[in-house]
């Protein structure tokens, strides 16, 4: 009875304290919707200038002052940046939708870390587009049929992804921002973890995971899929099968996470390039895309690489795919630290085209310093 009496006198209690408190927030929460929209229509002012003078949408150098104002604002504060940066970049994917609705495409089907990293990058407001290769995401931009369009880069445990490198040698498309995304791969599966015949993931998450497989399921054949949630797909119908992917391919395809974070290294990253037809200004704290071809003789790669030394320029990634027109002809990809636009980087890029059979620019971006 007087359990009864006391837990009655705390419900009021609880009841009375948050009333006021309740009253604040709802307040508060008029104040910011005002604010929200009042922001808004500056967004489609920018939005008619940017239409009748030619701009592009999606901004990343903009983007990253915007996102770097915020997170000097709220130093010392009590929300963390992570929480502050989420809200901003969801109202940034509303600006969009306000200035013009963006077509997003991305490595599918549904539930891939492409669609994830796409998901994080761009928000809710656009649309999506799964792809159902890299190639076609190359082709989709270069002919307007989408806006923009991930493609994974690399990995930092497994190197380099060969369809995106190859993609950059034919596209007409740039470079307009980068994208950093930890990667944690799951083991899906909708039987017990002794009734697995067969695991299915994209050759990536496979080799980003060998160690674990090969501990706690070293008799079991892996077999590679187009993608993750293709994997994903096929362990739903096929009893006795798993796949490695995303919480979110989960989610989609009705598969329960048998194992978390499975992915050998704990820093596992994947950089993806986002790509469009449109340039990005300078922040002052950006990369550029380049790749190029030598000339055949002794030195050659060399000279290239001095010019960049001589001019103190770091190189952050350098890679090299086959050229594909010839035996033993190489193309270098390499990412360097500075603006197209900044004097020294144009400098060093026209002296090592000299030592260069060709030399393509292929866009400049904000350096992503934080992960999504
Ligand atoms: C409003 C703009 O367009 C987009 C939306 C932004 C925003 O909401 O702050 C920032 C950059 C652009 O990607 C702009 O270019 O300033």
């Amino acid at each position: 009875m007087t359990d009864s009496l006391d837990a009655q006198n705390d419900s009021r209690a609880l009841e009375e304290g948050l009333a006021p408190l309740r009253e604040q927030i709802d307040g508060l929460d008029r104040e910011l919707v005002e604010l929200l929209n009042r922001r808004a229509e500056v967004v489609v002012e920018v939005g008619k200038l940017k239409r009748d003078k030619g701009g592009a949408i999606y901004a990343p150098d903009r983007e990253q002052r915007v996102l770097e104002r915020v997170r000097a604002l709220n130093e010392g504060r009590l929300l963390p940046d992570t929480c502050i940066e989420a809200i901003w970049r969801e109202m940034m994917s509303g600006s969009f939708a306000l200035e013009r609705p963006l077509r997003i495409g991305y490595l599918g089907p549904p539930g891939t870390f492409s669609h994830l990293a796409a998901r994080r990058k761009f928000g809710a407001s656009v649309e999506y587009d799964n792809l159902a290769d890299i190639p076609l995401i190359f082709e989709a931009v270069d002919r307007g049929d989408i806006d923009y369009g991930l493609v994974p880069i690399e990995n930092s445990t497994e190197g380099f992804v060969t369809p995106s490198l190859d993609g950059l040698m034919n596209t007409r498309s740039r470079v307009c921002a980068e994208v950093l995304l930890p990667i944690h791969n799951n083991l899906l599966a909708n039987c017990d973890a002794p009734d697995i015949k067969v695991i299915y993931s994209h050759p990536q998450p496979l080799a980003q995971c060998r160690r674990w497989l090969s501990a706690q399921f070293p008799q079991v054949p892996r077999v590679a899929t187009t993608s993750t949630s293709k994997a994903a797909e096929q362990a739903a119908e096929e009893p006795g099968a798993a796949a490695i992917g995303t919480t979110l391919a989960a989610q989609i395809y009705g598969l329960a996470i048998q194992f978390e974070n499975i992915e050998d290294s704990g820093e596992n990253t994947t950089r993806f390039y986002v790509m469009a037809r449109q340039e990005t200004g300078p922040t002052g704290d950006d990369k550029t895309a380049i790749y190029f071809t030598t000339k055949h003789r002794s030195g050659a790669l060399a000279d290239v690489l001095d010019v960049f030394r001589d001019e103190g320029i770091n190189l952050t990634h350098i890679d090299k795919r086959p050229s594909q027109r010839k035996n033993w002809d190489y193309v270098f990809f390499v990412d360097l630290l500075g603006h197209i636009s900044d004097p020294h980087v144009s400098k060093a890029l026209s002296e090592a085209a000299e030592h260069c059979l060709e030399l393509r620019v292929l866009g400049s971006f904000p350096r992503a310093t934080q992960p999504l």
